[in-house]
């Protein structure tokens, strides 16, 4: 076997900016354990039967850090749906794109265009455009009566919100986008709240434990387009293509993630090697943020990973990334502190954490 090769990424993690080795080999497939398919059928069983899958997801959290989840509940038809809403949206010329344009929101939703991000400024420009919602009680299902905590302003952002219009005033020419996005949301959102009470059980925690900091969680639901790449381009750039999305960890707790059949996304193993997190139909990707990473006392991994889309067609992808309530303090986990391994953390709001992140995003660029 040829040894392999090295390079340095220059990465946004945790602890700031930090220099990681990486292969320069091209990402090879995972092995089953690496990143393995975790079956959620039994997850509203019995209590012994959601602790089974949480011993496989406490197993992937501290190996890759992702893993795909199948028998998700989430219809493939509502699936397909939303597919359809993120293609008609971004399929539409950029002046009317722009009527729902993050320009236009105080909290930076909506749609951002292409060549707007650089996740990773050791490396080129993403080539993607992303339409995004964010956390609102409108949406969720578990509160009874959503207009009223509106009306009462007891959920607000104050200064900095949104009209309640947005970004749907800038979408309401596209029949069916509104329903189908929240919809879509919501039943990650559930899933979500879901799996945040398997990684408890993940933890050696009760079931129960994030329960009071996800009532009115940061979480958002995103749909990217990563244009396509024509086969001239491909050939005349072949090893120097733009990125899709850099590489980067994500910051909250939990990612959803529903990938299109094209390829294109790669994990960073243990190892130091890329692997090819394929497309598995039926399945979501589940990967593991900072905050989680971070509140684990390093036990679970928020795993490097990178979109690179080299088909001659569009990739589409539907995240959804779940932190915790923004002002609600977290503490490392009780089960993952001992004298052996004190916490190596204070403990901070998920609001907080977010913001900070993104701030060492902005005023601290990675030097090229
Ligand atoms: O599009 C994908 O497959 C992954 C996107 C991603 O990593 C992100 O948005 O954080
Ligand atoms: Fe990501």
């Amino acid at each position: 076997m040829m040894a392999l090769e090295y390079t340095q990424v220059e990465l946004l993690t945790l602890n700031g900016p930090e220099f990681r080795r990486v292969s320069t080999a091209p990402p090879r497939p995972p092995t089953e354990n690496e990143i393995p398919v975790i079956d959620l059928s039994s997850i509203d069983g019995t209590l012994e039967e959601r602790k089974a899958i949480a011993s496989k997801i406490r197993t992937a959290a501290e190996n890759t850090g992702f893993f795909y989840i199948e028998n998700h509940g989430i219809s493939e038809e509502l699936i397909q749906g939303a597919l359809s809403q993120a293609k008609a949206f971004f399929g539409q010329p950029d002046e009317l794109k722009e009527l729902a344009s993050s320009k236009q929101s105080k909290l930076a939703d909506g749609w951002h265009g292409l060549g707007t991000t650089q996740i990773n400024k050791s490396e080129t420009l993403d080539r993607k455009e992303t339409f995004s919602i964010r956390y609102n009680p409108i949406n969720d299902p578990t509160i009874p009566d959503p207009e009223k905590v509106v009306a009462d302003g007891k959920f607000s952002d104050g200064d900095n919100a949104d009209s309640v219009d947005f970004p749907w005033s800038g979408t309401n020419h596209l029949p069916g986008f509104r329903e189908t996005t929240v919809e879509f949301y919501q039943r990650r959102l559930t899933l979500a709240r879901k799996m945040i009470r398997i990684f408890a059980l993940a933890l050696d925690m009760p079931e129960d434990y994030f329960d009071s900091v996800t009532t009115a969680p940061g979480a958002d639901g995103l749909y990217v387009h990563y244009p396509a790449t024509p086969a001239k381009e491909l050939e005349e750039k072949d090893g120097n293509l733009d990125v899709g999305i850099g590489s980067h960890t994500d910051i909250q707790c939990i990612t959803l993630l529903w990938q299109d059949m094209s390829g294109g996304l790669q994990v960073l193993s243990a190892s130091d090697e890329w692997l090819d997190a394929r497309p598995i139909s039926g399945t979501l990707v589940v990967n593991i943020g900072d905050f989680l990473q971070r509140l684990s006392n390093n036990r679970f991994k928020s795993t490097v990973h990178r979109v690179y889309n080299r088909q001659p067609t569009s990739r589409y992808s539907m995240p959804f990334f779940l932190g915790f309530n923004a002002d609600s303090i977290c503490k490392v986990v009780p089960s993952c502190v001992d004298e052996a391994h004190p916490a190596l953390y204070e403990p901070i709001s998920c609001g907080q954490w977010h913001q900070r992140r993104l701030e060492l995003a902005r005023v601290k660029p990675i030097s090229t």
